[in-house]
C-alpha cells in the first residue's frame, strides 16, 4: 500500500458547534476549507479534539459526513471511531467506509481497565468490519492504557494495521514502534510539543490537537525537519511550545482557548461541550495575546 498520503501535517479536527451547542454543518465545512487552504495533508476526524467522548453516534456520523462532503479527494481523511462499545465503533467504521474515508483509527476501550486480549479484540473487530486500513491510537494519559511493545507486535501481524498514532510522552516509544514495524508502516507523532524530536527519532508524520490552531507553524517545522535544517527546527519547536503552554494557561479547557483563537483567526467553530469548560471573563482578552504570538512566529519563519 502506498502510504505517502499519510505523510505530512494532519490536524486533529475540532468539534464544530453552532451557538446553541449543536453540531454545525456550516461551521464544520468552514473549518475543513480553512485547513485545506492552509495546505495541510489530511484531517483526523472525531478524535479527542473532536470531543468524540461527548457526542452521540448521530452527531459523530454527521461530522464524518460533513467533512467528507467538504474535502474528500482533496485531503487524506482518517476517521476516529473509538466509542464506549465495540458495537458503536463498528457502526462508525462502516459509515466511514461508505463515505470514502482513507483509514480508520481508534483509542483503546475506555472506562473499564481491560486486559491486552480485550483491547486487541476490540481493535480487531473494528478492523474486520471494513476493508479500510487501521491506525492504532496510543494515548495513555487519557485512556489509562499504555500499548506495550508486545501487544503492538501482535497487532501489526494484521496487515490492516498500517500505523500507530503515538501520544505517549517518551519519544523513545516512537523509536521502538518504528524499529519493530519497519519502513512500510506509519508512525504518527502524538505530542505536538515533541513534533521535531518525534520526527527525528523515527515518526513519519504527525497528528495533533494544536495543529489546527497554528497550521502554518507545524508545516514550517516539517519543512525544516525534512530539509535537514535542525537549528531552525529546534527554534520553531520552542516557539510552538511557548504557544501551547499559553493555550493551556487560561481558565477554560485548551480546546476552548483554541476555538476562541480560531474566531480571531477568522473561523468560528463555536465553543466546547461540558464538562469541558469555556474560557471566560478576563481570560478571553488574553486570547488576543496568543494570536499575536502565532502571528509573530509566522512572520519570523516566513510562509
Ligand atoms: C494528550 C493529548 O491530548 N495529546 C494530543 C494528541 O496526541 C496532543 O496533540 C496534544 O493535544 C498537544 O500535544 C497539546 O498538549
Ligand atoms: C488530540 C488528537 O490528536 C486527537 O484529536 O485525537
Amino acid at each position: 500500500m502506498n502510504l505517502e498520503k499519510f505523510k505530512g501535517i494532519i490536524p486533529a479536527f475540532y468539534a464544530c458547534y453552532d451557538d446553541a451547542g449543536e453540531v454545525s454543518e456550516m461551521r464544520t465545512k468552514d473549518l475543513c476549507n480553512y485547513l485545506y487552504e492552509k495546505g495541510v495533508k489530511g484531517l483526523y476526524v472525531g478524535g479527542s479534539s473532536g470531543e468524540c467522548i461527548y457526542q452521540n453516534l448521530e452527531e459523530r456520523k454527521a461530522t464524518l459526513k460533513y467533512v467528507a462532503e467538504a474535502v474528500k479527494g482533496k485531503l487524506t481523511l482518517i476517521a476516529h471511531v473509538g466509542a464506549p462499545s465495540t458495537r458503536e465503533s463498528v457502526a462508525l467504521a462502516k459509515y466511514a467506509e461508505e463515505l470514502g474515508y482513507d483509514a480508520l483509527s481508534a483509542i483503546p476501550p475506555i472506562y473499564f481497565k481491560l486486559p491486552d486480549s480485550s483491547v486487541i479484540k476490540y481493535w480487531t473487530e473494528i478492523m474486520e468490519s471494513t476493508k479500510l486500513p487501521f491506525i492504532i491510537y496510543n494515548i495513555p494519559q487519557t485512556t489509562g492504557y499504555n500499548l506495550s511493545l508486545q501487544a503492538f507486535k501482535k497487532l501489526i501481524e494484521n496487515k490492516k494495521v498500517i500505523g500507530v498514532k503515538n501520544s505517549s510522552m517518551p519519544v523513545m516509544d516512537i523509536e521502538r514502534f518504528k524499529a519493530a514495524a519497519g519502513e512500510d508502516f506509519i508512525v504518527f507523532n502524538g505530542p505536538d510539543e515533541q513534533y521535531v524530536s518525534g520526527r527525528v527519532i523515527g515518526a513519519d508524520s504527525g497528528i495533533g490537537g494544536t495543529y489546527a490552531a497554528m497550521p502554518e507553524l507545524l508545516l514550517k517545522a516539517e519543512e525544516f525537519v525534512s530539509s535537514g535544517n535542525f537549528e531552525q527546527a529546534k527554534n520553531i519547536q520552542r516557539d510552538i511550545n511557548d504557544i501551547i503552554i499559553a493555550l493551556c494557561s487560561l481558565n477554560g479547557h485548551m480546546y476552548s482557548t483554541i476555538k476562541e483563537l480560531l474566531k480571531l483567526r477568522g473561523v468560528n467553530v463555536g465553543s466546547v461541550r461540558g464538562p469541558l469548560e469555556p474560557v471566560t471573563g478576563e481570560d478571553l482578552n488574553k486570547v488576543e495575546e496568543i494570536k499575536n504570538m502565532i502571528d509573530q512566529a509566522i512572520l519570523k519563519y516566513g510562509r
